[in-house]
């Protein structure tokens, strides 16, 4: 059930419970009060048809009058009392007890009544002519009365719990169908919140105030939706700099291959993998033959041409895992991770060489440049990145000593 319709209800069974009882105490006092009343009257008509019997001392007739009255289910008790206050008639004929006195309030008056929880006395003066001849006493039940009221209650009891019940039914389906909209939105809210989906929106139901709540809701969905779409756009924006940034500042301009800044991180990362699972790899030291007299005969804008020229043919002769970064000026470094032996790296280094060694003509002059390479291995002949690359540029040196347009192994550099 709903907080609020067991609120309702629970201020709607107090309040009715609360009118009930006030109902049934200001009926049972009514009903009491018009018995009594009523027995006063019955009393006095007695009173006055008994006072000729009195006079005449006639108990036959007094006796036939009381028990008229007797016949009535309610009355218990009659006593008709003479002028000196001695017992004249009295109904039932048998002892009943003590008959109480005659209370000295009547002195004063002609009627007098005592109510009590079960039932009423009245005392009532017997006069003929203005002249009291006489009083009588008469004890009425009010329990039938009583009774019949509380049979009243029971049966509005049993009406107010039915009432209480239907009416909970009815709260409950009214607030059912107030609260549908608003249950919805909140469902909604805590969806929208789990799911970080702010294109959703809320049905509006109607003008009413969960109406205009449900498009307040919605506007407010609608601005965060585009401030979301904003904040991505800025961080993919951020995220794209970021990464052509992050190109640039490993890649070669020239020659688009990557630089030394990556070259240095990505030998330390391949040394190490191949120490701690005894890889074979290798380090080429590549280094152009006779470049400077390409720029010096040709120009520079022929020598960059030449470094691309040459950075495209070696590329195009490399293994996919193979990494041939431009270290600067006319040097490259080739390196050359999971190799099967030593053989395919030296196979290599011959057709690197080849291939810078093609006839390459530039604004039709043959460009006489060749390469010069030095090789050396991890883990079997160095074992960290620096000493790998101090020994591959040895053993290029080495080369170059040897005639350029050749490879030296690091191992046989000193030959
Ligand atoms: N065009 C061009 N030239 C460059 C660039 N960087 C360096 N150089 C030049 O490249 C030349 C390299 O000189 P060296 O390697 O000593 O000359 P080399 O003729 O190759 O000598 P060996 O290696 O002994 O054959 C120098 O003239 C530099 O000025 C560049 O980015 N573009």
């Amino acid at each position: 059930m709903l907080r609020l319709t067991r609120l309702n209800l629970q201020v709607l069974s107090v309040t009715m419970l609360l009118t009930f009882a006030l109902i049934a105490g200001a009926s049972l006092f009514a009903a009491r009060t018009l018995q009594a009343q009523a027995a006063v009257r019955s009393a006095q008509l007695l009173a006055n048809s008994l006072a000729p019997t009195l006079v005449f001392e006639d108990k036959a007739a007094a006796i036939t009058e009381v028990s008229i009255l007797s016949k009535t289910s309610e009355v218990r008790a009659i006593r008709v009392l003479n002028a000196s206050a001695m017992p004249f008639v009295q109904w039932p004929l048998e002892e009943v007890g003590a008959w109480p006195a005659v209370p000295a309030e009547l002195a004063g008056a002609d009627v007098f009544k005592r109510r009590h929880l079960k039932d009423v006395e009245v005392w009532v003066a017997i006069k003929l002519k203005g002249e009291r001849v006489g009083s009588l006493y008469m004890k009425e039940s009010l329990q039938a009365v009583q009774l019949a009221v509380l049979r009243m209650v029971a049966l509005s009891a049993l009406l107010v719990a039915l009432a209480i019940w239907q009416a909970g039914r009815l709260l409950r389906w009214v607030q059912r169908r107030a609260l549908a909209p608003i249950v919805e939105l909140s469902v909604l809210a805590e969806q929208v919140a789990l799911s970080q989906d702010y294109s959703r929106r809320a049905q509006v139901h109607g003008p009413d105030e969960v109406g205009r709540l449900s498009e307040r809701f919605n506007q407010m969905l609608e601005r965060v939706e585009i401030g979301q779409a904003e904040l991505n756009q800025r961080v993919r924006l951020e995220q794209q700099a970021g990464q052509q940034f992050e190109q640039l500042a490993h890649r070669d301009s020239l020659t688009q291959l990557p630089n030394r800044l990556f070259f240095q991180s990505t030998l330390q990362r391949h040394v190490l993998q191949s120490c701690q699972q005894a890889d074979l790899m290798a380090l080429m030291f590549i280094d152009l033959d006779n470049f400077k007299a390409v720029n010096d005969q040709h120009g520079h804008e022929v020598g960059d041409a030449v470094l691309r020229e040459v950075a495209s043919r070696m590329s195009k002769v490399l293994r996919n895992a193979d990494v041939l970064c431009r270290l600067g000026g006319d040097e490259f470094a080739l390196i050359l991770p999971a190799l099967p032996n030593e053989a395919v790296a030296e196979q290599l280094a011959q057709r690197l060489i080849a291939a810078v060694q093609e006839p390459m003509m530039m604004g039709g002059h043959l460009m006489p440049v060749g390469a010069t390479i030095g090789l050396a291995f991890c883990p079997t002949e160095e074992m960290d990145a620096p000493h790998l690359l101090r020994a591959a540029d040895a053993a290029m040196y080495a080369a170059k000593r040897a005639g350029k347009n050749t490879f030296r192994r690091a191992a046989h550099a000193a030959q």
